[in-house]
C-alpha cells in the first residue's frame, strides 16, 4: 500500500469492509451514549438534502432519538430536521422522499436565498464587489450552519454533520459551513458502506442510488461531486478500503488531502505543527 495511503487511513479510521448490522447498532449507540452522558442536549438538528449522507445520518439519528425516549421516557428528547432550500430545489421531490424515510419528530423549513441574497447585495451596493458563484455556494453552505445552529439554540440541541471519511479525504465540504457540527454519526466510512447502511435500513434505494452533488452553484446546476473533483467514489472508496487504485486517481486523490489539511484541524496556531 502507498505510504500516505496508510498514514489517510490511519488518520481517518477507514476500514476494508464494514458488519452493516454491527456498524448501524454502533452509530446509533454512539449517539445514545453521547446524549446520556450530556442531558442538557435533548434534541439533535440535521439538515435534510435529498442525499445520501444526510438521508443515512438522519435516519441513524431519528432511531437513536426514538429509543432513548423509549429507555429513559424523556418525551423531550427529538430529533429535528431542517430543509434549507435555496428558492426552489431542483431534487425536491428526493428531499421529501427522504423526510418520508427519516420519519423526523420534527420537521422546519428555513428558505436560505433571503439571506444570502440580502448579503450578496449588500457587497455590491456598498463595496462595489461582485460575490462570485463559487462563493456565494459557500455562503449558501455556511447560511445552513447558521440556520441550524438557531435551532439547536432554541431547543437544547445539538447540531450533527454528515462528514465520512470519502467526503474528509478531499475537503470536499465547506469549512465551518456544512463542516461544521457537534457530533459526526458517519465518521469513518466510505460512500459504499454508507449505501450498504441504508439498504439494510430498507431505504428507497434512489434515494443512495442517486448521483451525489452539493449543488451549490448557479452557473453550474446539479453538478455531480465526481465531475468537480476528477475522481469518481468508486476510486476513493477503494483508496480508503486499503486497495490499490491506478497512479493517477492515488495522484488526484492525495493532492486533494494535501490541499485541505487545514481543513481537518481546528483553526492554526503557532504551537501547531501539521503544517510544517
Ligand atoms: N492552507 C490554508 N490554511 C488555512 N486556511 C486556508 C488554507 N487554504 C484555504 N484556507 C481557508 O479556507 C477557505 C476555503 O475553504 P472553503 O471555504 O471550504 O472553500 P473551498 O474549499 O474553496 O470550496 C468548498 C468546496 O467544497 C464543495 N462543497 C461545499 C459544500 C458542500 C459540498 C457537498 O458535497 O455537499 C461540497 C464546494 O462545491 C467547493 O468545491 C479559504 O477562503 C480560507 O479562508
Ligand atoms: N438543500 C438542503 N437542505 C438541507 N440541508 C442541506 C441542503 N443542502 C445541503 N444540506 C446539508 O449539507 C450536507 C452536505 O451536503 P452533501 O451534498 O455532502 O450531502 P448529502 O446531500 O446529504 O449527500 P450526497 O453527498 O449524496 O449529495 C447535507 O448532508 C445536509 O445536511
Ligand atoms: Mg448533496
Amino acid at each position: 500500500m502507498r505510504e500516505l495511503q496508510k498514514r489517510i487511513i490511519s488518520e481517518l479510521k477507514s476500514k476494508p469492509s464494514i458488519d452493516v448490522p454491527n456498524e448501524v447498532r454502533e452509530r446509533i449507540d454512539f449517539i445514545k451514549s453521547y446524549l446520556k452522558k450530556y442531558p442538557f442536549i435533548q434534541s439533535l438538528v440535521l439538515g435534510i438534502s435529498g442525499g445520501q449522507d444526510s438521508t443515512l445520518a438522519g435516519r441513524l439519528a431519528q432511531l437513536a432519538i426514538s429509543e432513548i425516549r423509549e429507555e429513559t421516557g424523556n418525551e423531550a428528547y427529538q430529533f429535528i430536521a431542517v430543509r434549507l432550500p435555496y428558492g426552489a430545489q431542483n431534487d425536491e421531490a428526493d428531499a421529501q422522499k427522504a423526510l418520508d424515510f427519516i420519519q423526523a419528530d420534527k420537521v422546519f423549513t428555513v428558505n436560505i436565498k433571503p439571506s444570502v441574497d440580502a448579503l450578496v447585495s449588500e457587497f455590491k451596493v456598498n463595496s462595489n464587489l461582485e460575490i462570485s458563484d463559487f462563493n456565494k455556494g459557500n455562503m449558501k453552505a455556511r447560511s445552513r450552519m447558521i440556520t441550524q445552529y438557531a435551532i439547536a439554540g432554541e431547543f437544547k440541541g445539538a447540531v450533527l454533520g454528515t462528514d465520512h471519511a470519502a467526503e474528509n479525504i478531499t475537503g470536499f465540504y465547506t469549512k465551518f459551513g456544512d463542516g461544521a457540527a457537534d457530533l459526526l454519526p458517519l465518521s469513518g466510512l466510505s460512500k459504499r458502506q454508507g449505501k450498504q447502511m441504508l439498504a439494510f435500513l430498507e431505504a428507497d434505494e434512489a434515494l443512495y442510488l442517486k448521483v451525489p452533488t452539493a449543488d451549490l452553484e448557479e452557473n453550474k446546476p446539479m453538478v455531480a461531486d465526481e465531475v468537480a473533483l476528477g475522481v469518481n467514489y468508486d476510486a476513493i472508496d477503494d483508496y480508503l478500503e486499503g486497495k490499490e487504485v491506478s497512479e493517477d486517481n492515488a495522484k488526484v486523490i492525495e493532492a486533494w488531502f494535501l490541499k485541505t489539511e487545514h481543513k481537518r484541524h481546528l483553526p492554526i496556531t503557532k504551537d501547531d505543527t501539521f503544517w510544517k
